[in-house]
């Protein structure tokens, strides 16, 4: 029996003729915050809308605790877009009656606690809000539910550096151990301290999935350092061609 909570197995998904995603061999355990990393057009949103049951793969097989994508993963996975789609009409208490309303497992009185804390008010509109509190919001409300793997697709990029260190605390504070968070950012070195694992995506291929502590036991660099070497666009002391 696989103890794993998602398994990818040759994952492929084309749009066109160039694959997005490329024979994706992946095992994600339970329990671990995994950093999900690669350049613009890597295949990082492909494959967390493919874990969502939102886009289908072209080849290959997909299972999340055991079982292909479907209503069953749907109930076990919390899902942050990487862009809001609330309605402006909608008052912070209405999102939170709407996640009430959806999903079972949705923990209300965490969500008004932090909203509190944020000093987001549950009278106020959404149209009213500025970016950084309605990624907030949506951040707040899709860990407040007890799922079993949490995607979060930029869940930091629009919010200031004081709120980022509150974002990763409440994904800290909000996960249990037998759920998995994984996490697709460009602020690798914001949100590297929380991470047991990274993934790096090249091209729609995995090219390196590890630990942290290995990437920093092994090399004595930073997983930001990695990064950057791994994808360097422009060779160090090389120039622009004319
Ligand atoms: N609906 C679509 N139709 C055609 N091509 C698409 C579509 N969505 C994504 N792609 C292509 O698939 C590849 C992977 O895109 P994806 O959005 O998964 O990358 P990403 O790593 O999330 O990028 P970013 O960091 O810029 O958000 C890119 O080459 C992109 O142009």
């Amino acid at each position: 029996m696989n103890d794993m909570l998602v398994c990818c197995s040759g994952l492929t998904k084309s749009y066109g003729a160039k694959p997005a995603l490329d024979h994706v061999d992946l095992q994600l355990a339970p329990g671990k915050i995994i950093g999900l990393l690669g350049p613009n057009g890597s295949g990082k949103t492909t494959l967390i809308k493919i874990l969502t049951g939102l886009l289908r793969q072209t080849e290959g097989s997909v299972a999340i605790d055991g079982k292909p994508i479907g209503p069953e993963t749907k109930a076990l996975v919390s899902y942050l877009p990487d862009r809001m789609y609330y309605a402006g009409w909608m008052k912070t208490k209405d999102m939170v009656n709407f996640f009430a309303d959806f999903y079972p497992d949705f923990r209300r009185e965490r969500a008004e606690a932090m909203c509190r804390a944020l000093g987001i008010e549950l009278d106020m509109r959404v149209k009213t809000m500025s970016k950084g509190t309605k990624e907030k919001l949506q951040l707040l409300l899709v860990m407040s539910r007890a799922a079993k793997l949490y995607l979060l697709d930029e869940p930091i990029a629009g919010v200031d550096p004081a709120a980022r260190d509150f974002i990763l605390q409440t994904i800290l504070t909000n996960y249990s151990p037998e759920s998995t968070v994984l996490i697709s950012t460009h602020l690798i070195a914001d949100i590297e301290p929380v991470l047991d694992e990274v993934i790096f995506l090249k091209e729609g291929r995995v090219v390196r999935h590890d630990s942290t502590d290995n990437i920093r036991g092994a090399e004595g660099k930073s997983v930001d350092e990695v990064f950057r070497e791994v994808f360097r666009t422009i060779p160090m002391g090389g120039e622009w061609p004319c």
